[in-house]
């Protein structure tokens, strides 16, 4: 059955999907539903497993090469009968029989992924093409946690999903940004070509506990310094805006995604846009007043607007996001005080 995509036309595959295991029709079927989530031990991806496993009908297995993730964040899961947690590198292919895929696995900070830019692309392109072929060959369905850096330096604002973007093919974001863009390709081509079944999200700026400390986002690092009381690094002109989503709203918007018959692609993310200037205040005032903030240089090409227009996620998923941000920050400033040592003052 053609699944709708979230842009309106039909995207009728030329083929039906695959057929799933033989073993899925049979009515004494007591097996679970069987879930890949590759980069599971990252930061959303370590959520999004927990919220998996809260459903005892579900069975999680986790390919990581621990490029960013950590075996840490998945602790409380190893050795649970119903998990099992294997090191791969999505580069190379994969043969686990599984019904669905959640493809997290992709570096999400931009000095990681900038870090190794070929490494980067290969995770997006031969990372993607590798979990499509393997939906292909189990029958799996396949959800693609793309980015709001499809859009690139946006000329239109809100972001719609109808929006191609403004994006800079041979800059230093390419690796991402492009990589994410031809994820994207490659997931609708599968879908019309082999009538696999795909769903993407269009994931915008989240945060929330289980961050790498260091990672060089801004809510990490500005967390961090006002917890280490080092001043705030604004990145040049300060006045570019984010719109900020907490972990737990982010997964529940995936799992609604692959859950539900459309498509995508669909942004999940919170509307609510502020500077950098905004979140330092915003972090001064309710982690450390005494903190400064200083002006630093920032990095080409760094989008100067981001804001979801979640329009869709709203009305096709029945999702959208409920914790604000400054009820959010202190659920990471809690969580960053443990992992640093450092409490809070009387
Ligand atoms: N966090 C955000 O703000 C954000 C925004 C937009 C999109 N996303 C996307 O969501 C996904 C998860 O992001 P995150 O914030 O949890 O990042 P993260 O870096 O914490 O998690 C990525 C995980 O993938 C693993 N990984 C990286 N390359 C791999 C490879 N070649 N093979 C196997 N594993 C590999 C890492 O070790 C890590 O565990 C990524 O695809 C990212 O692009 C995140
Ligand atoms: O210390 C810092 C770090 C960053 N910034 C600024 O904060 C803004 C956000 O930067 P981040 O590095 O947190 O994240 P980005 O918005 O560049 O990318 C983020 O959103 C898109 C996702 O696909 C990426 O995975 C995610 O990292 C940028 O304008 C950056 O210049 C600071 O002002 N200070």
């Amino acid at each position: 059955m053609a699944a709708n995509s979230s842009n309106g036309e039909q995207q009728t595959p030329s083929k039906p999907p695959p057929l799933p295991s033989p073993l899925r029709f049979s009515k004494f079927f007591q097996s679970n539903m069987r879930i890949l989530v590759t980069g599971g031990a990252g930061f959303i991806g370590s959520h999004l497993v927990d919220k998996l496993m809260e459903n005892e009908k579900n069975e999680v297995i986790v390919v990581d090469n621990y490029f960013t993730g950590s075996k840490d964040n998945l602790r409380k899961w190893i050795g649970h009968p119903r998990f099992e947690l294997i090191r791969h590198d999505v580069t190379e292919p994969l043969l686990v029989e599984v019904d669905q895929i959640y493809h997290l696995a992709c570096p999400a900070s931009p000095i990681f992924y900038k870090h190794n830019p070929v490494k980067t692309i290969k995770t997006n392109v031969i990372g993607t093409l590798n979990m499509l072929g393997l939906a292909k060959r189990v029958g799996a369905r396949i959800l693609l946690t793309s980015t709001s850096e499809v859009y690139g330096d946006p000329l239109i604002h809100p972001q719609p999903e109808t929006y191609w973007g403004n994006v800079n093919p041979i800059g230093v974001r390419s690796c991402y940004d492009e990589g994410k863009r031809v994820a994207e390709t490659l997931m609708f081509d599968y879908h019309r070509q082999h009538g696999i079944e795909i769903r993407i999200a269009r994931i915008f700026n989240t945060y929330g506990p289980r961050m790498n400390i260091d990672d060089g986002r801004v809510v990490s690092n500005f967390i961090a310094q006002a917890l280490r009381g080092e001043p705030l690094t604004v990145q040049k002109p300060g006045t570019q805006t984010r719109s900020f989503c907490f972990v737990s709203d982010m997964v529940d918007g995936l799992i609604r995604l692959m859950e539900g018959e459309n498509t995508g692609p669909i942004n999940i993310g919170n509307p609510g846009e502020f500077t950098m200037l905004e979140l330092a205040e915003t972090v001064k005032e309710l982690i450390n007043p005494k903190v400064e903030i200083k002006m630093v240089e920032n990095t080409p090409d760094d989008p100067r607007q981001r804001k979801p227009d979640i329009t869709k996620a709203k009305e096709l998923l029945g999702w959208e996001p409920k914790m604000k941000l400054r009820d959010g920050l202190p659920l990471m400033e809690e969580d960053f005080r443990l992992r640093l040592g450092v409490s809070k003052e009387k």
